[in-house]
């Protein structure tokens, strides 16, 4: 086996710092069709990390723009039945495109609704462990709560595979752990820190981060998946040394993406490849 195929965590460090480095050397453009929450967030967080989020939303706009994005991001957080047209347009205009199902078992039409977008072929799903089992299991019960997580990730790896092998796209589920899965591989992402879940719409701007990984290589949804969260979470640890809660730790966490360099990411991102 060449020495590159051995997925180390020393590998996986240096992929992560690769990536990273796409980012900022080609700036790749992402069309972000997300929630009302987390527009500001998920904007500054792309543009700490050297993308280039473009929040569009308007169908008329969509056969232009779209087509020229290197990535497309969508996000059902607020779900109104007017940005629907545009999120299926989108999702369906040739370009990588990846989805955060927020709250998917909130309503039987947000379920419906995640349902045939998840139809258009994401790249990658990425979602709380209480959405990834909700959508894995189609299941819209009340036990689950609104756009918070009540399940530990490792709760939701057999359905993250199970969604991943149905549909044929990366199947990522964030928590303290993140697992990222094809459906065959499963690999672990164990950066960040509890005080995220503080932060509103932290989830929805990992999922842009990860369309911009993807936007910037898309040759390995599943690489550019978990190197994307591992980065995350790692401007979280890094952050949270300055932080005094979250306010502050959100205003440091795009601190530490900004300024991320070398030796800091290929030392402290924590990915491994599960047996
Ligand atoms: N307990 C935790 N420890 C460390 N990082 C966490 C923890 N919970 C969530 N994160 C991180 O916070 C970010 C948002 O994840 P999560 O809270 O699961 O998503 P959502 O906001 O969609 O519910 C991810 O980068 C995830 O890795
Ligand atoms: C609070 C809230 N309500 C609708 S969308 C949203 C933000 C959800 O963000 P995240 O999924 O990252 O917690
Ligand atoms: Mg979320």
């Amino acid at each position: 086996m060449d020495e590159d195929e051995v997925r180390t965590e020393a590998w996986w460090g240096r992929r992560a710092w690769v990536l990273l480095s796409a980012v900022r050397a080609r700036a790749p453009l992402v069309q972000c069709i997300t929630n009302l929450v987390s527009m500001d967030i998920v904007a500054n967080a792309l543009l700490a990390a050297g993308a280039s989020p473009a929040m569009l939303h308007c169908l008329r706009e969509v056969p232009d723009f779209s087509p020229r994005c290197d990535a497309v991001y969508i996000n059902v957080g607020t779900l109104s039945e007017d940005w629907l047209p545009s999120m299926r347009a989108a999702a369906s205009a040739g370009r990588p495109w990846v989805f955060d199902p927020v709250a998917v078992a909130a309503s039987g039409f947000r379920m419906e609704v995640c349902l045939s977008l998840l139809a258009l072929r994401p790249a990658v799903v990425r979602g709380n462990a209480s959405e990834i089992l909700a959508l894995a299991s189609r299941s819209d019960n009340s036990s689950f709560k609104g756009v918070d997580s009540s399940h530990d990730s490792s709760d939701a790896l057999q359905a993250a595979k199970a969604l991943a092998q149905s549909n044929g796209a990366v199947v990522a589920v964030s928590g303290a752990v993140d697992f990222i899965t094809d459906g065959v591989q499963v690999v672990s992402a164990s950066n960040g820190v509890p005080m995220m879940q503080k932060i509103t719409a932290t989830g929805c701007a990992v999922t842009a981060l990860i369309a911009a990984f993807v936007g910037a290589d898309p040759s390995d949804a599943l690489v550019a998946a978990a190197c994307a969260l591992a980065i995350f979470g790692l401007a979280g640890e890094i952050g949270m040394e300055s932080a005094k809660g979250p306010a502050s730790l959100r205003m440091h966490l795009i601190d530490a993406l900004y300024s991320l360099d070398e030796q800091t990411v290929t030392s402290r991102v924590k990915i491994s490849l599960l047996p």
